[in-house]
């Protein structure tokens, strides 16, 4: 039967983050162009043509940062959708956490990294949404999220699920 959701066909870009903890607390870049420029965010981005999933997360992570994590190392953690009312897009982005790595950090042409104790992340530098998700995934714990937004980024739609490490959700699935 025709459906008229049209969010059945809008297209889906791919996208990786990557929060990485030590003893200094949590990872952050200061995004210092493109999208979110201004904003403390996890590191990632697009996932190219012919990469995976883990590739991709890992290759931004070395791109924005020069920090390397071990395939084995890479921690997924569920993803978030981002969909928006008045675009035709929808981006899904894959969370990964990471607790090994190796090289030393570097400041980017895309990120300046900094250290944050985990009661000092400065959320209301971050995106809106990552109030919602991020202490979560902080606490170990998968995540599934999706946010519905319009405009300017005002949040029409919201929905957030801590899920256990059985029940990591994969998209698609
Ligand atoms: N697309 C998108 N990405 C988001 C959102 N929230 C959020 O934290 N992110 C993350 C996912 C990516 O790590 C990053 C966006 O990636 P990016 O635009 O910097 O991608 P890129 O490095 O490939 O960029 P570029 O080379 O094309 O400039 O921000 C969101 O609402 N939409």
């Amino acid at each position: 039967m025709p459906s008229s959701d049209n969010n059945n066909i809008k297209s889906i870009v791919e996208f990786t983050l990557i929060f990485v903890r030590s003893d200094e607390g949590v990872l952050l870049g200061f995004k210092k162009r493109g999208f979110g420029v201004g904003k403390w965010n996890g590191f990632g981005g697009k996932i190219e043509k012919g990469e995976t999933i883990l590739q991709g997360a890992m290759r931004e992570l070395k791109e924005e940062s020069n920090l390397t994590v071990s395939s084995s190392n890479m921690i997924y953690v569920g993803y978030v959708r981002y969909d928006r009312v008045d675009s035709p897009q929808v981006d899904i982005v894959y969370i990964f956490t990471a607790s090994e790595f190796s090289d030393s950090l570097e400041e980017s042409e895309e990120m300046a990294p900094k250290w944050f104790k985990i009661s000092e992340i400065p959320y209301e530098e971050m995106w809106g949404d990552s109030k919602y998700w991020l202490p979560i995934v902080l606490r170990k714990k998968g995540i599934f999220a999706e946010f519905l937004l319009s405009g300017e980024r005002n949040m029409v739609k919201k929905n957030v699920e801590e899920r256990d490490e059985n029940n990591i959700p994969v998209y698609g699935e």
